[in-house]
């Protein structure tokens, strides 16, 4: 439906009255016992709720960006969805009956929500750079834009999994794989994720993308650490969401292969990546070291950065140097995902020897709570403040 004045102004009100709520965080402990004894009303219920709450919480703050970046028409396309999807899942919330028309009818529509979504971090990042060549973007703008976009961001991963979980548990798309191999996800969840093999799964598509460009790769070598553990040579497993552990590992990995590859590159004998696990009573750490030779410390901050890493692509001649303006948004979401479930991702360089990047987990899955932005008073002075 075409926004009008009149039809704007209900929109508008609509908007606010899903903000003045609080999105509700949960633990992955609450998405496993939620699953365990999965009942799509309840999920109906909670979401056509939760799904505007977070919707209209993140486009407050949309609505708050600066007129340069709103008008960039990147910025203005995502805007443009994200209103669409917020009438659409309205709808619901009118609706009194829940029949198993209306739950297929809710599914189909979060489906048609997501798919609609699925191009807005490299839309925005589009937008981003149609800002860059057509204004000057000060300082405090640029920072504006990094603490909106990890906001950002941060809810998109929290509706996805909402709409993943349900979409997984009461789809009925996936055809059960025939014979004794049940999955035993919950949704995305893997209870039991063996986090070698997911290790093994990142390193190995790195690999191949290194070998591809490098003509050669580093090798990895893996040590476990678990205390109170009885059987010292069992994998160590966590409850988690196997796909954003990959997607953290498998971007690690490519800027370690990178580093390595670029400085030892006239040598024969590349010195492995090593990658340890430790699972203590709070936390399961990742860490991988390579010797890359490092960055310096007055580089750090740009890994993180958007507006940075959003360069203009590098002349091909200086190909050869590793260019440390990033080309995606790999790095910043990366640790996004650590932090979704109150982990987070810490890259430790040693300028002339190599990096330590740190993958945090909660041990408990009842600690793993999802971190969500809130719009409040204080976000909107930010943004106030900001301009
Ligand atoms: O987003 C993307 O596509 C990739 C975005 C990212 O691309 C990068 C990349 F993969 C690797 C590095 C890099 C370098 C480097 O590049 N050292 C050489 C140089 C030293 C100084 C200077 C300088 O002073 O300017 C420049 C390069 N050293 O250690 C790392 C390194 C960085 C991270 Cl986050 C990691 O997890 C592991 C690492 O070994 C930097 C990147 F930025």
């Amino acid at each position: 439906m075409k926004l009008t004045p009149k039809n704007y102004k209900n929109y508008a009100k609509l908007l606010d009255a899903y903000s003045q709520f609080s999105p509700s965080p949960l633990s992955i402990k609450k998405f496993i016992d939620f699953g365990l004894n999965a009942c799509e009303t309840k999920s109906y219920i909670f979401l056509r709720k939760e799904l505007p709450v977070r919707l209209a919480n993140i486009m407050k703050e949309i609505a708050l960006l600066p007129e340069n970046l709103l008008r960039m028409p990147s910025v203005h396309a995502v805007h443009e969805w994200y209103m669409t999807s917020f009438k659409e899942i309205l709808e619901f919330e009118k609706m009194d009956e829940v029949s198993p028309r209306n739950l297929r009818h809710f599914c189909d529509s979060i489906v048609k929500i997501r798919n609609r979504h699925s191009d807005v971090v490299e839309t925005m990042a589009q937008g981003v750079i149609e800002l860059k060549e057509s204004h000057d973007v000060d300082q405090q703008t640029e920072h504006s834009i990094q603490y909106f976009l990890d906001r950002f961001y941060m809810s998109r991963i929290s509706i996805r999994m909402l709409i993943n979980q349900h979409t997984l548990l009461f789809g009925g798309q996936l055809e059960r794989a025939p014979g004794p191999t049940q999955s035993k996800y919950i949704g995305c969840i893997d209870p039991h994720c063996n986090l070698v093999s997911v290790i093994k799964d990142a390193y190995e598509n790195a690999r191949f993308l290194c070998d591809q460009y490098y003509l050669d790769s580093p090798e990895l070598v893996i040590e476990q650490h678990e205390i109170n553990e009885l059987k010292p040579e069992s994998d160590i497993r966590i409850v988690y969401v196997p796909s954003h552990l990959y997607h953290m590992l498998f971007e690690l990995f490519k800027n370690s292969m990178r580093a390595v590859m670029e400085y030892h590159g006239q040598e024969q004998q590349y010195p492995p990546i090593h990658l340890t696990i430790s699972k203590g009573n709070e936390d399961v750490c990742l860490k991988l070291s390579d010797r890359g030779g490092g960055i310096p410390r007055s580089l750090h901050d740009q890994l993180f950065k958007y507006m940075y890493s959003t360069a203009p692509q590098p002349s091909k001649s200086d190909a050869h140097t590793v260019p440390l303006a990033g080309y995606g948004y790999g790095l910043p979401i990366s640790r996004l995902y650590a932090r979704y479930f109150h982990g987070d991702l810490v890259i430790m360089s040693c300028e002339g020897y190599g990096t330590d990047a740190v993958i945090y987990m909660k041990a408990l899955s009842n600690e793993a709570n999802e971190l969500l932005p809130i719009f409040n008073k204080t976000t909107s002075k930010f943004y106030r403040a900001g301009y």
